[in-house]
């Protein structure tokens, strides 16, 4: 559903439809909508977002694949699809963070560490991120100090470095939402 979801997603931003297509489109889209009204759920329950999915489940963020992880690092691949584009083929600037936010966020959280937050997230924006390319993504642990955790990230298209990034990640207290 969810795949289906962002294909849909890609077209319609891939897509010129007439004022006649548009206005079906969003009765139908109308009815979908109407149909979930009786199955909303709490956070926990849903389908969307969970972390045990690859690529989370959810549309929000660009797909990651993971290749390999382990408590130290992680490397895995993303293709921007249509509907991350800011203009000119490259993907929109917040999709960048959005998806280090993501890969490094669940790297400061494995390895049986207790549950962290992002504090501040830097990106380096080195070249433009072409809609349709498979990248790949890979981060570390730089250090870790007390409740703090600095992890790096770089995205790659081949050998061209496409931005880099570092994140603080602080491990919260029990109680702390
Ligand atoms: C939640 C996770 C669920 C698991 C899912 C995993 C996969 C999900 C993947 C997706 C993942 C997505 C993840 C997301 O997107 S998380 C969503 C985005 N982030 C937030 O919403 C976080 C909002 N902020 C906070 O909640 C608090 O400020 C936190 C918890 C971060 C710290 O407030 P807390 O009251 O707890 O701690 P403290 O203030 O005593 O500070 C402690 C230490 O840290 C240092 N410090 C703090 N801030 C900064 C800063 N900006 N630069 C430099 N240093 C900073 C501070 O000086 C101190 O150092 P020291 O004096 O001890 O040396």
């Amino acid at each position: 559903m969810i795949e289906s979801l962002r294909s849909f997603l890609d077209r319609v931003a891939g897509a010129r439809p007439t004022a006649e297509e548009s206005a079906e489109l969003a009765a139908t889209l109308d009815r979908l909508s109407a149909g979930l009204a009786d199955r909303q759920v709490s956070e926990r329950e849903r389908l969307f977002a969970r972390l045990s999915v690859q690529g989370r489940g959810q549309s929000l963020t660009p797909q990651l694949f993971i290749d390999e992880q382990d408590a130290q690092s992680v490397t895995g691949h993303v293709t921007f699809r249509p509907y991350f584009v800011g203009g000119n083929g490259a993907a929109h600037g917040g999709t960048i963070p959005l998806l280090f936010d993501e890969a490094l966020g669940r790297l400061a959280n494995a390895g049986g560490r207790r549950a962290s937050r992002t504090a501040y997230l830097t990106v380096n924006f080195r070249s433009i991120a072409r809609i349709g390319n498979r990248l790949t993504l890979t981060a570390r642990h730089v250090k870790e100090d007390g409740r703090k955790r600095v992890i790096s990230g770089e995205l790659r298209d081949g050998d061209l470095l496409v931005a880099d990034a570092e994140g603080l990640f602080v491990e919260l207290r029990p109680g702390q939402p």
